[in-house]
């Protein structure tokens, strides 16, 4: 597996990464959460642009990108719209998707683009091909908010991911018992070793999945969300505790 820089960071090296979410709904909320996030120096910001109320203008988008991008000049910013169907605020149409998203790009004033594998091929591709011309990394995402699909099931996403060009591939699953998190790992550890050529990015959410959001340098993902005024889902912990644990971790590997 190689190691991917962006900016300063190297991703696929050394302790997990902190991504923090913002999810305000306004653009005042979303700002002094801007600033709150930012105190808790974070590698990555995600943005959550489905929880934004005027996420369906793209004027208001476009010029709230570029406010973000002024408070998050040296982090990395990822933008996602995550949709109803994988766990997100809204639903939009398909069309709206790219074009929210290919508008995003275009600012070039984000790192970084979520794209949902479980789209239209076309439009993937579309994402993947504009995202590469303005020199923005695509992560690549599938989500499982109610069960945990097989090991098998799990890597073959996930080399789905890196045949469409996803330069970090990502899935996040929910566990129903303790083995499906022991799954999750297991396949991140022989994606890692037997098919990845770039980073990942895996969880198990909820209260049992945890370990899998804190042991990432031991199996294979090289990011892990961490909250920030609010998380984006179950089973984050704030950044602070969860710093302290990546570093135990990291000193005793
Ligand atoms: O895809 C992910 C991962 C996530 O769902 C999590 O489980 O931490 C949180 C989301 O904000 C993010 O877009």
């Amino acid at each position: 597996m190689s190691t991917l820089k962006i900016k300063d960071v190297v991703i696929g090296e050394g302790a997990s990464k902190i991504i923090v979410p913002l999810v305000g709904k306004t653009e005042a909320e979303i700002l002094t959460e801007a600033e709150m996030v930012k105190s808790l120096k974070p590698d990555v910001v995600e943005w959550r642009v489905d929880i934004y109320e005027k996420v369906e203008d793209l004027e208001a988008v476009t010029a709230l990108i570029a406010k973000l991008r002024e408070v998050f000049a040296d982090e990395l910013l990822l933008f996602t719209f995550r949709s109803h169907k994988e766990g997100g605020n809204k639903e939009i149409s398909d069309a709206f998707y790219v074009e929210l998203n290919q508008t995003a790009i275009r600012t070039k004033n984000i790192d970084l683009v979520d794209v949902e594998l479980f789209n239209d091929e076309e439009n993937v591709n579309t994402l993947v091909a504009t995202a590469k011309e303005n020199g923005v990394y695509v992560i690549m995402s599938n989500h499982d908010f109610f069960k945990t699909p097989s090991k098998e099931e799990i890597i073959s996403r996930l080399c789905k991911m890196q045949e469409y060009g996803a330069d970090i591939p990502k899935i996040a699953v929910m566990p129903t018992n303790v083995a499906d998190v022991i799954t999750l790992l297991d396949a991140t550890n022989t994606m890692k070793t037997e098919h990845a050529d770039r980073p990942l990015i895996t969880m198990s959410m909820g209260g049992t999945g945890v370990i899998s959001r804190l042991a990432g340098e031991v199996f294979g993902s090289a990011f892990t969300f961490g909250a920030g005024k609010e998380a984006s889902a179950p089973g984050q912990i704030p950044v602070e505790e969860l710093r302290t644990v990546l570093n135990i971790l990291h000193k005793s590997l």
